[in-house]
């Protein structure tokens, strides 16, 4: 088995926990309140500028062209998954530019402190459960996802070939790594209950309703 797949079983507790969240469910039925989405998606904004940077960083360390150009391919779905955000930000009226709220600068010191500090195979680690998780919560909420649900939209969006296929891309690089490295785990568990994470934090914002 790959480590991309152990590490993606070992952590099926939090998947289930992400997929189960009253946010997540609550974009499959559309009964999320719209300020919570609007602000999932601003908090979101900020994070994955973020990711796209250490993408760039991964990029200068990686030790051969092949390896920097999947990274450049990654990075670039980044871009277009931003571009994605000002679509709702012009709809739903969401501030893209706006002040880190707790999950959302504890994710980014992550990764970035990741990314600036450590080897390539970690930083790999640290990204993946960021695309595999959203790649899963795509294809698990697409068959139950209203036909009138307002996210319905972010649904497909990550529930589609082309995230799929870069998913697989980042999971090769992260099988290519020395499965001995047990920070390699580590990275990718942190990364796991950061998501959680940041749902929650999504979910508590706004009050109740
Ligand atoms: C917090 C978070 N994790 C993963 C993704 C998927 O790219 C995202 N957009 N935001």
């Amino acid at each position: 088995m790959g480590l991309s797949t152990r590490l993606w079983e070992e952590n099926q507790d939090l998947a289930r926990a992400c997929r189960d969240h009253p946010f997540v469910q609550g974009i499959a039925s559309g009964e999320l309140p719209r300020p919570r989405f609007a602000f999932y998606v601003g908090q979101d904004a900020f994070y994955l500028e973020a990711y796209a940077r250490a993408y760039a960083l991964a990029l200068a360390k990686a030790p051969d062209r092949s390896t920097m150009l999947e990274f450049r391919d990654l990075m670039e779905g980044v871009f277009e998954e931003l571009r994605l955000h000002q679509q709702y930000a012009r709809r739903w009226n969401v501030d893209l530019a706006p002040q880190p709220a707790p999950a959302t600068q504890a994710y980014t010191d992550f990764l970035l402190r990741v990314a600036w500090s450590e080897p390539v195979g970690r930083i790999v680690a640290a990204m993946t459960p960021c695309m595999r998780l959203y790649a899963h919560l795509g294809q698990a909420l697409q068959p139950v996802t209203k036909a009138e649900s307002p996210y319905r939209e972010w649904v497909e969006t990550y529930a589609s070939q082309e995230i799929e296929d870069l998913t697989r891309r980042l999971e090769r690089l992260l099988d290519a790594c020395d499965p001995g490295d047990r920070g390699l785990a580590a990275h990718y568990r942190t990364a796991m209950r950061l998501e959680l994470a940041f749902f929650d934090q999504a979910w508590h914002a706004h009050g109740p309703g």
